[in-house]
C-alpha cells in the first residue's frame, strides 16, 4: 500500500475506572496485553498497544481511569492520562452503559466531557461500552442522547466482552488518523519492555487473589531480570522481584500462613509469565514494608509514576 494512503496516529482511550478500557485494548489486539480484573484503578499506568491491519496502525494509549485524586499515586495517574491527551491525534472517550434507571452514568459522562475531553482539544469519539448489558433499544437512545449532548465526531456502542461493533470502531477511527506511514513493524504489539508485563502479571494476580485494600497498597517492582546459561536449551530466566506492601500487617497476609498465599500468588503469576515469555522461569518474590509509599513522591518516581 500507498504511505500516503495508509492511516497511523496515537488514540488514547479514557473513562472511569471500570469503564473496560483495558479489555477493549486488548479485544482490538486480540491477545491480552493490558491486565483486566473487577476491580476499579487496575490500571496504573500507560499501556501502549499497537493495531495493524492492511489500511492503518493504531497506536492506542490504554490510560489510568479518571477518579477523584486521593493521594500522591493518584495525581501521578492522572498525569498519565493527561500525557496521554497531549500525545495522542484522537480521543475514544470510554462511558458504559450500565443496567437500571440511567443507561449510563451522565453526571460522569459530563464531566469526563467538560474537564477532560474537551479541555484538550482533540477530535473525539465516543464509544458507549458494554452494550451487552441492556436492550438494543436503551443502546439506541444512549447514542441519540450522547449525540445531542455532547457532539462527539461519531458514537458507537460496542461490548469489549463479546466483540460486538468493534470493527465499526475501528472503521470510525481509521478515517480520522493522520495520513502516514506506519511507526512501527507490523509484528509489534506493544511498545513496553517484557519486564513491564512481567510486573503487571504479578499485580493482576494480587488484584485477583487479595481482597480489601491489599491490592490497592501493593506495587510490584522487577529487581532482576536475567537469562541464565545462554547455551542451555533448557535453560530457564531468573526474575527476581518486591511486592511493596504499607505495613507489617499487609505483608503477613500476602505470605500467608507459612507462606501458603505468597506460594500460590508465585504459582498463579509463574505460569502466565512463562505463556508471556514462551519459556521456562524461576520466580522470586520477596515482600517489602514501604510506609505510606503512595503518598512519597520519590518513592513514587523509584517505582515508574
Ligand atoms: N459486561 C461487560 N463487562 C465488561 C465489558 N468490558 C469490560 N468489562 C468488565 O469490566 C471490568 C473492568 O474492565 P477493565 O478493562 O479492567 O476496565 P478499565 O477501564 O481498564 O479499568 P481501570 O483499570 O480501573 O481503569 C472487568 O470485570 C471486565 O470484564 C463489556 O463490554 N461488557
Amino acid at each position: 500500500m500507498e504511505p500516503s494512503s495508509f492511516s497511523c496516529g496515537h488514540v488514547a482511550f479514557v473513562g472511569a475506572p471500570n469503564a473496560g478500557k483495558s479489555t477493549l485494548l486488548n479485544r482490538l489486539l486480540d491477545h491480552k496485553l493490558s491486565i483486566v480484573t473487577p476491580k476499579p484503578q487496575t490500571t496504573r499506568k500507560k499501556i501502549t498497544g499497537i493495531y495493524h491491519d492492511s489500511g492503518s496502525q493504531i497506536v492506542i494509549l490504554d490510560t489510568p481511569g479518571i477518579m477523584e485524586p486521593k493521594q500522591s499515586l493518584h495525581e501521578s495517574m492522572l498525569e498519565i492520562t493527561r500525557r496521554s491527551l497531549r500525545e495522542c491525534d484522537l480521543i475514544v472517550g470510554l462511558i458504559p452503559m450500565q443496567k437500571g434507571e440511567e443507561p449510563f452514568d451522565r453526571a460522569f459522562a459530563t464531566e469526563l466531557l467538560d474537564l477532560w475531553i474537551r479541555p484538550s482539544g482533540k477530535p473525539f469519539i465516543i464509544a458507549l461500552n458494554k452494550a451487552d448489558l441492556v436492550p438494543e433499544s436503551t443502546v439506541s437512545d444512549a447514542k441519540n442522547e450522547i449525540m445531542e449532548t455532547f457532539r462527539p465526531i461519531a458514537v458507537t456502542a460496542v461490548s469489549a466482552l463479546d466483540g460486538r461493533n468493534i470493527d465499526e470502531l475501528v472503521d470510525l477511527i481509521r478515517p480520522l488518523l493522520p495520513l502516514d506511514e506506519p511507526l512501527w513493524p507490523d509484528d509489534i504489539l506493544s511498545t513496553e519492555p517484557e519486564r513491564f508485563f512481567v510486573g503487571e502479571i504479578i499485580r493482576e494476580k494480587i488484584f485477583l487473589m487479595y481482597g480489601r485494600e491489599i491490592p490497592y497498597s501493593t506495587e510490584v517492582v522487577i529487581d532482576e531480570f536475567k537469562e541464565q546459561h545462554e547455551n542451555d536449551p533448557r535453560r530457564k530466566e531468573l526474575i527476581r522481584c518486591s511486592v511493596i506492601v504499607e505495613r507489617n500487617s499487609q505483608k503477613q497476609i500476602i505470605v500467608g500462613a507459612g507462606g501458603a498465599a505468597l506460594k500460590k500468588l508465585g504459582q498463579a503469576a509463574r505460569k502466565e509469565i512463562e505463556e508471556l515469555l514462551d519459556r521456562p522461569v524461576y520466580l522470586e518474590i520477596f515482600v517489602k514494608i514501604r510506609p505510606d509509599w503512595r503518598k512519597k513522591k520519590n518513592l513514587l518516581k523509584s517505582y515508574g509514576y
